[in-house]
């Protein structure tokens, strides 16, 4: 049998089940399902699909090799969704799928265009590495038309079945974020000597912990370089799985954190990273043990490079040169 498809005034459409959801959006208030697919519409259903602007609703009856909107999405979907992530009803064509828990969204750039070549499906995905909180959108898959050829579905599903088969995973994921306990060291006289009230502090401990981590124990220090050394080689000997130094990232004399977690003898990933704000910022590791000199910027910023990396860190990514210098790109988030 063939797809038909018929067109009945909504006068005359009084006991017949609707082909699909209708959408109602009122600027300012409301967009979202008015009625849902299979709803059978009533005499006083008359003026709000009329309101809607339906003066016609579709009858359908779907034929072999077709898949009704909802049916494409769902099986779209599943073909697309690994670990972490979860997905309820199709809504208006729409299947949207979310992190089942905090972590940051595993997707390929190249995949996701492949997909959306095929046409008559789109494929919408937040970036790679972007974190999700739970419950949290990684993407949306939706049918174009009413009723899709079910052959593109089934060419999503074997590029979905090839990335399984080549990389041993979904081409959709959320990866967990480790909960660690960092070491903090605020440097600065003026905190130091209680001239002015620490506010980085707070600021690195309320990002820790959105991430589900912590500060496990905060030192101040001047700006000395021989106490900073110090400090640095206290924390690391409390076995801490991440140092983070504040302060005196920039190119005064009084700037000596840099200078500081050299001498103590970590390996410098780099100091300068392409993102603004946040340029100033510097990754280095003892071992496993990363280090990260936090500039000012991080403190009042909530979008900072420290902000990118923080989370690939707690993710159990290594960060290597090259990828600090592939920030760049996009990283002018603000200047
Ligand atoms: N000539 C240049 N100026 C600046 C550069 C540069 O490369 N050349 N870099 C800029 C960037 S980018 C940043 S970010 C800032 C800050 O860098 P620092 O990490 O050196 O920050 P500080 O000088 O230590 O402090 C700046 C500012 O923030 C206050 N502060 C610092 N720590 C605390 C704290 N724990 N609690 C409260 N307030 C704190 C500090 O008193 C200063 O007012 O440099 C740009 N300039
Ligand atoms: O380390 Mo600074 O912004 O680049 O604000």
């Amino acid at each position: 049998m063939k797809t038909r498809l018929r067109e009945v005034p909504v006068e005359e459409a009084v006991g017949l089940a609707l082909a699909h959801d209708l959408t109602q959006i009122i600027p300012g208030q409301f967009k979202g399902r008015l009625f849902r697919k299979g709803h059978v519409v009533t005499e006083e259903d008359i003026p709000k699909l009329l309101d809607i602007g339906k003066a016609h609703i579709y009858v359908l009856e779907l034929g072999e090799g077709d898949l009704h909107e909802d049916d494409a999405a769902l099986r779209l979907a599943s073909a697309l969704a690994g670990d972490g992530i979860s997905f309820g009803e199709p809504s208006e064509g729409k299947v949207t799928l979310k992190a089942e828990r905090r972590g940051l969204a595993v997707l390929d750039e190249a995949f996701v265009r492949s997909v959306n070549r095929i046409g008559d499906i789109v494929l919408a995905t937040v970036r790679r590495d972007q974190v999700l909180q739970p419950g949290g959108a990684i993407a949306a898959v939706r049918a174009i038309p009413l009723i899709v050829p079910e052959r593109k579905i089934a060419e999503a599903e074997a590029l979905a079945a090839d990335w399984r088969a080549r990389h041993g995973s979904a081409p959709l994921a959320v990866r967990p974020l480790r909960s660690v306990r960092a070491g903090l060291l605020v440097t600065g006289g003026e905190v130091y000597s209680g001239r002015i009230k620490d506010k980085f502090g707070p600021a690195v401990r309320a990002k820790l912990e959105a991430l589900g981590s912590t500060v496990a124990e905060q030192r101040f220090a001047p700006d000395d370089r021989q106490r900073i050394v110090t400090e640095i080689h206290y924390l690391l000997g409390r076995g801490y799985d991440m140092i983070l130094v504040t302060g005196g990232m920039s190119v005064d004399p009084d700037d000596r954190t840099p200078g500081a977690i050299r001498e103590a003898g970590a390996d410098i990933v780099s100091y300068g990273t392409p993102m603004l704000p946040g340029s100033m910022l510097l990754v280095g590791y003892f071992g496993n043990v990363p280090i990260l000199g936090l500039p000012g910027c991080v403190m009042h910023d909530p979008y900072t490079s420290f902000d990118v990396l923080l989370p690939r860190i707690l993710a159990g990514d290594r960060i290597t040169r090259e990828e600090i210098a592939g920030m760049g790109y996009g990283g002018l988030l603000h200047g």
